[in-house]
């Protein structure tokens, strides 16, 4: 009776996961194209994308309730992409927490238990020990309507972690939270993981869930890994124009490489020039890209080039100012911090933007 309640060596013991050139169809849609990616041991790793990018289709070919057409998923190093769900050591907590409606919230969490034949008292020393974990011991013998979407989500995750999993599967577990739980339990997520050590795979469509969370992230997009990175490495040093419009605010000056006089510049379209610096190296068919705060309007900022703007539209956010400005054919946005006394410029006032290059990008689709 007097044992300690926790679950035991889950972290101690983290494995890692390995995708190996995954690939899927649903009759001609060609889901999951090739696919690598290595989950480390002990990480919170999110696969981050647009509706329909395939991200739930690899999750659950991870879990075992898809099958690839080809490739390989190992789990810490074991190869289980011919075992059965329940043998492959993963758990997954689904959208819809799949709870039993007739059960307590301890059966629910004893069910899986239950299933695989674990001994009474085991299951006993489990359950206590998962729900001590999410917070909801003293919730046990309620049933699933009496509890709240937050609670109902960690009576979801206590019933997976009592399997003890090798890795923790969840596939977008916030999205039937209104918006201020979302921001509470994605953070009990991310400290009981911390807490278990738990190889983590989460899956979603929202960039600051996957930012604030997540180690590491996987953006796809049309059943491509487009990038994999930390959020502020995916932030700052983008791959291509996807990953750069997908993760915050992207401007974009489309344009053209010209060369005269042994000199390179960039004309963006709508006849504005720009030098390119000696140094830059521009890729082909490439776009200027850069963020909010790597522009000032005038010539009191850090930008190394000014560009003729006008203003479209501005906005007082309390400490920035943000304005919406026409450069060329294109529209970007730039924040600039707000000084007491100062006034907005409004729409049509011509402006100078200081742009930083060595922050700037030069991106490709
Ligand atoms: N069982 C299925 N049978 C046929 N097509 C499917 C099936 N499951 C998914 N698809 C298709 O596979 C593609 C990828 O779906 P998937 O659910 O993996 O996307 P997702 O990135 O998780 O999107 P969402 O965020 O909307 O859940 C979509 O075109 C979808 O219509």
């Amino acid at each position: 009776m007097n044992q300690p309640l926790s679950i035991p060596d889950l972290g101690a013991n983290a494995v890692d996961v390995d995708i190996r050139n995954v690939d899927l169809s649903y009759g001609a849609n060609h889901v999951l194209k090739g696919i690598n990616l290595h989950i480390r041991p002990g990480e919170f790793f999110a696969f981050l994308g647009p509706s329909g990018c395939g991200k739930t289709t690899l999750l659950r070919l991870i879990a075992g309730f898809n099958q690839a057409d080809g490739g390989e998923v190992l789990v810490g190093g074991r190869d289980v992409s011919q075992l059965p769900p329940w043998k492959r050591d993963v758990g997954m907590v689904f959208q819809s927490y799949a709870l039993w409606p007739h059960m307590t919230v301890k059966r629910n969490v004893a069910f899986g238990l239950e299933e695989r034949k674990v001994p009474r008292a085991e299951i006993d020393r489990r359950v206590a020990a998962a729900l001590e974990l999410v917070g909801l011991a003293h919730l046990a013998d309620r049933r699933p309507s009496q509890l709240s979407g937050g609670q109902q989500q960690r009576v979801a995750v206590a019933r997976t972690i009592a399997i003890e999993p090798k890795v923790l599967l969840l596939d977008e577990p916030l999205s039937n939270l209104d918006a201020k739980m979302r921001v509470q339990v994605r953070r009990e997520l991310r400290d009981l993981q911390q807490r278990l050590g738990l190889t983590t795979i989460f899956v979603t469509h929202d960039q600051e869930e996957a930012n604030t969370i997540c180690d590491r992230i996987a953006v796809m997009n049309d059943g491509i890994v487009q990038q994999v990175g930390t959020p502020m490495e995916l932030y700052e040093k983008p791959a291509n124009l996807f990953v750069a419009n997908f993760l915050g605010t992207a401007n974009i000056l489309p344009g053209r490489v010209v060369r005269e006089g042994g000199e390179r510049f960039f004309d963006i379209d709508g006849g504005v020039r720009l030098p390119i610096p000696a140094n830059v190296v521009v890729p082909e068919g490439a776009k200027l890209v850069f963020r909010p705060q790597h522009a000032s309007l005038g010539r009191d900022g850090a930008g190394d080039v000014l560009l003729p703007g006008t203003v479209v539209h501005s906005e007082f956010l309390g400490s920035t100012l943000r304005y919406g400005v026409r450069i060329g054919a294109a529209e970007v946005s730039i924040d600039t911090p707000f000084h007491s006394g100062e006034s907005l410029r409004q729409p049509g006032s011509p402006v100078e933007i200081g742009l930083s290059l060595r922050s700037a990008l030069w991106l490709a689709a």
